[in-house]
């Protein structure tokens, strides 16, 4: 599992500013599959898995539905036949968290 995977999530309070492009671009490095898009004014973080079918792509969706209620910290999940988009940023805070890299390497880690 990676480091950044086994980290532990911090409580986030709508006070917390989101982080700025180059500390995203740190913890992104360690994320190379993950794209972080501007949304709207709201940096995200996303990626596209793929699968064999619909079935794999629903197991996949609950495996990740599973860890972000662990971590009461939860994606945008969009699941088609194929393939699954993960979407992670902070609602409270409007934008990217360091919990949202921690939950992007979970993620990784329970498409495997
Ligand atoms: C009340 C509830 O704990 C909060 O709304 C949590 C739930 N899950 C969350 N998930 C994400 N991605 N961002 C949040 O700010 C957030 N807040």
């Amino acid at each position: 599992m990676s480091s950044l995977a086994q980290a532990t999530c911090e409580p986030c309070t709508s006070g917390t500013p989101p982080l700025d492009s180059n500390a995203c671009k740190t913890y992104q490095a360690a994320l190379p599959e993950w794209q972080i898009i501007d949304h709207d004014g709201i940096m995200k973080l996303t990626r596209r898995f793929t699968f064999r079918n619909f079935a794999d792509a629903l197991t996949f969706t609950q495996r990740v539905g599973e860890l972000a209620e662990q971590a009461g910290h939860h994606p945008s999940i969009v699941t088609e036949w194929g393939k699954a988009t993960v979407t992670w940023w902070s609602h409270d805070i409007k934008g990217l968290h360091l919990n949202d890299f921690i939950l992007a390497a979970r993620t990784d880690e329970v498409a495997e």
